[in-house]
């Protein structure tokens, strides 16, 4: 088949490789040259795992193509994806103005049939809206499906290559057997294609997204708690998990929700609920208590310090708003930073894949480090903010040395109080007892 995804950042670039490696012709448009300069120049423009491999097959094989040529790249495709940002506008409800934009312009280009695939995550009644973009100038036929993508990033590849399931708003018949031809290859293990109408598809995308900040807000409160009372939140976790209607995945408490979706899209189903006149209570407690849990592991350390970092050199370990991307889009370790920032300390970072995005924001701010010990040197606390799996069997002989104070604050719960116990550091994770630093004794 051949298709035009238009909008090249993590979901449109995903998308339209693995489009790609199933066989299609994948034609993908932004509007930022630069990107698309570097795209044609075999370069990624973001870090994905497993995606540089299959983009460089497809590029190669040519199936795979960069433009800023909207006209072209639709002229040449039957299906239109659109992966375009709709981010929070000032009230919260997501901006359409990238969407509607392009649906107008593509109203003015298409000279046949083409089915106009929406990506994006939008709230409900937007697929009308788009039609009605679209109607303005065309005069050919066509179809508007609402298909929201699941991906999550560090995971896309796999996530889009093998779906839990797909989810098509639509209908048009045509339509729903060129997308059901299209899916096809990715649901070979019997994973399954729901077709729905364009309402219930848009809305399944929020609430998906929101019961799962839900969740994992719920699982924040829970660890806040067993702190108070003397509870390990990883054995409550865990014996909660095992209950299957409970499951898993997903209940991991931490510093909070960060990425660029679950805060907006949390906040912009509340903005729909209330246009519609529906108190949607749980979605405004999940945005206060996350709002609040950002601020948790910057908090301890303040306490830990009297409330004066003046001096204090702080190393933080991680920060991309999760491990395996590069992204920091509502990152929490932006908020620990400027929290600490501004109660005086010195912060030093390291991250495997986000420094150069985090410099864009902090600049000379804050001290970006190349190797994650050197982090560490003289450093009088360190704080995990990010669980990249590089930090999960450090040497912790090695980090006391190198610190001056042996603290950790561990706002991913990576280490065992055992293991903090028989080294000799303060630890402080989220949800579980702090392990005290072992006072030596003069027998000792
Ligand atoms: N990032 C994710 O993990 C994820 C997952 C599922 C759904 N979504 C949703 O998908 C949509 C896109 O998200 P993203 O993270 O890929 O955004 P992004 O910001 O990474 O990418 C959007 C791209 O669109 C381009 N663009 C903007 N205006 C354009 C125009 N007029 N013509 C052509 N290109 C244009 C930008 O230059 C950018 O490259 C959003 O609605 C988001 O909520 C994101
Ligand atoms: O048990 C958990 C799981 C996640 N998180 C945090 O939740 C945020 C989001 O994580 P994740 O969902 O893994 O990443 P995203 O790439 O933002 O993916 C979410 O948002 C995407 C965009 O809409 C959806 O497509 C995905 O299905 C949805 O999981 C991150 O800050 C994580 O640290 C936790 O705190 N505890």
């Amino acid at each position: 088949m051949k298709i035009a995804v238009v909008g090249t950042g993590y979901v449109g670039l995903v998308s339209g490789t693995c489009f790609a490696e199933t066989g299609n012709h994948v034609i993908c448009v932004d509007n930022n040259v630069q990107k698309v300069e570097r795209l044609r120049n075999g370069e990624l423009p973001i870090y994905e795992p497993g995606l540089e491999v299959i983009f460089k097959r497809n590029t190669e094989d040519g199936r795979l193509e960069f433009t800023t040529d909207l006209l072209d790249a639709v002229n040449r495709a039957q299906i239109i994806f659109l992966a375009l940002p709709t981010p929070p506008g000032e009230d919260g409800s997501a901006d359409l103005s990238y969407v509607l934009g392009v649906a107008e312009e593509l109203g003015k280009i298409i000279t046949d049939y083409k089915v106009i695939v929406d990506k994006s995550t939008v709230p409900v009644g937007t697929s009308e809206k788009v039609t009605a973009a679209v109607e303005k100038h065309a005069k050919v036929d066509f179809d508007v499906v609402s298909n929201p993508e699941f991906l999550r990033e560090g995971v896309a590849v796999e996530d889009f290559l093998k779906p839990d399931r797909v989810v098509i708003g639509t209908s048009s018949e045509r339509a729903k057997s060129l997308m059901h031809e299209l899916y096809e290859p990715f649901v070979r293990q019997g994973n399954p294609i729901y077709f729905m109408d364009e309402r219930s598809a848009e809305m399944t995308k929020y609430a998906a997204n929101s019961y799962l900040a839900t969740r994992i807000t719920f699982m924040n409160e829970i660890a806040n708690l067993c702190e108070k009372v003397g509870a390990d939140v990883d054995m409550v976790r865990i014996g909660m998990g095992s209950d299957r209607r409970i499951g898993k995945r997903f209940l991991f408490p931490g510093v909070g929700y960060g990425g660029s979706c679950f805060p907006k899209d949390v906040q912009a189903l509340g903005k729909t609920a209330g246009e519609n006149d529906y108190n949607f209570q749980i979605l405004k407690s999940v945005m206060e208590v996350n709002n609040a849990q950002k601020y948790v592991l910057a908090h301890k350390i303040k306490s830990h310090f009297n409330n004066d970092l003046k001096g204090k050199r702080i190393a933080i370990w991680g920060l991309a708003f999760k491990p395996n991307t590069d992204d920091i889009r509502e990152a929490p370790a932006i908020f620990i930073i400027n929290e600490l920032l501004e109660a005086g300390a010195k912060v030093v970072a390291f991250d495997p894949e986000a420094m150069e995005n985090m410099k864009a924001i902090f600049g000379d701010k804050v001290e970006f480090i190349k190797h994650r010990y050197d982090a560490l040197k003289d450093a009088d606390a360190l704080a995990i903010v990010t669980e990249w799996s590089v930090f999960r069997t450090p040497d912790f002989d090695f980090m006391a040395e190198l610190m001056k104070e042996k603290v950790i604050f561990d706002g991913r719960n990576l280490y065992k109080l055992e293991q903090m116990k028989q080294f000799g550091f303060y630890y402080n994770s989220i949800g579980r007892n702090t392990v005290e630093q072992k006072q030596l004794t003069p027998a000792e």
